[in-house]
């Protein structure tokens, strides 16, 4: 288990993260979410040690992360924003120096490469200078890098950020083969990327806790849960619409040609609007029920506290 405690850290006048609480258990991925300037960065470089709490505690593993910082940082493999490595050499090199730097020599250093190199398929730039590789490959060495010693703790920041679609996509289901007995911290602004591969989700805004749930908690506080999207072939009588029971409003989508209709909080409202339709003998080309929308709510929990 990750256990963080009342973590603070401040620079100079800034209070850059606020007293942050929360756990993470073996087996779950977790979303770590806020806007630029959150505190997400500055969090994981003090789960990861590289940064010295103002105040509060964490522990990886059962080791806190000021008193036994080595022995944490052994349970952890990280990711740091952008996926820094050294430019000039090449990913055998690289994936060789590290492995030295973690402690492996002669056959178990083998091993190791070999896995890490197969495990994120690398075979055929194994030779190339990693400053020539693309953004896609260059996060697959820095991925490399942080499973290399086969941690069960890997706190990834922005994995995905800066990748096109189809590597967005590799780095998901790579994140998702590993997840399985580990415990992995991601942190992300793209939202897409929650409802892919994070069980669960904490979003913090101005160094505070403001969420913390699954992501089908976190769309269910949106205004959309539940709302019920209809394109018709023909007009809709909206007010209609907007008088039926549990119903909190009505939007129009021009671009689409489509109505939402909005639930109450705590209301279903789809049996009334199909009976309506049905009623009405409206001709309905498409019928949507929404999960909510995840942009809708980190919007609302977070906004105006952008730095
Ligand atoms: N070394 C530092 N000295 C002074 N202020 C800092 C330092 N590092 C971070 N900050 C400030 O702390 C706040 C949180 O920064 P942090 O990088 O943790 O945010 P973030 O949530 O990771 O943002 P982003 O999504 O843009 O990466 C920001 O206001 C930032 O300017």
């Amino acid at each position: 288990m990750i256990e963080i405690q009342n973590l603070t850290k401040r620079f100079a006048q800034h209070t850059a993260v606020d007293g942050l609480s929360f756990r993470v258990r073996r087996g779950e991925v977790l979303g770590f979410l806020g806007p630029n300037g959150a505190g997400k960065s500055t969090t994981m470089k003090m789960l990861t040690g590289f940064l010295a709490p103002s105040s509060g505690t964490a522990s990886i593993l059962g080791f806190d992360i000021l008193r036994q910082t080595r022995k944490a940082q052994r349970q952890i493999g990280y990711l740091p924003e952008g996926a820094p490595c050294y430019g000039d050499m090449s990913v055998r090199g690289f994936l060789g120096f590290i492995a030295e730097v973690r402690g492996y020599r002669g056959a178990e250093r083998r091993r190791r490469i070999d896995a890490a190199v197969a495990r994120l398929e690398l075979e055929r730039v194994l030779g190339q200078t990693i400053e020539t590789l693309s953004k896609g490959f260059k996060r697959r060495v820095g991925l490399a890098q942080a499973i290399l010693h086969e941690p069960p703790v890997l706190i990834l920041d922005e994995p995905t950020d800066g990748l096109d679609p189809n590597q967005k996509h590799q780095v998901r289901e790579l994140i998702r083969s590993l997840s399985q007995d580990r415990i992995i911290i991601i942190s992300t602004h793209i939202l897409e990327e929650v409802s892919a591969v994070c069980s669960r989700a904490v979003v913090i805004a101005a160094g505070r806790l403001v969420a913390d749930g699954t992501p089908l908690e976190l769309e269910s506080r949106s205004r959309y849960h539940q709302a019920v999207t209809l394109v018709g072939g023909e007009a809709l009588d909206q007010a209609a619409l907007a008088a039926l029971p549990g119903v909190a409003g009505v939007e129009r989508n021009a671009l689409e040609g489509s109505l939402t209709v909005l639930a109450r909080p705590g209301e279903v409202i789809f049996p009334q609007v199909n009976a309506l339709i049905h009623q009405r003998g409206w001709q309905v080309r498409e019928l949507d029920v929404e999960r909510g929308r995840l942009d809708e709510v980190f919007r609302t929990l977070t906004r105006g506290d952008a730095a």
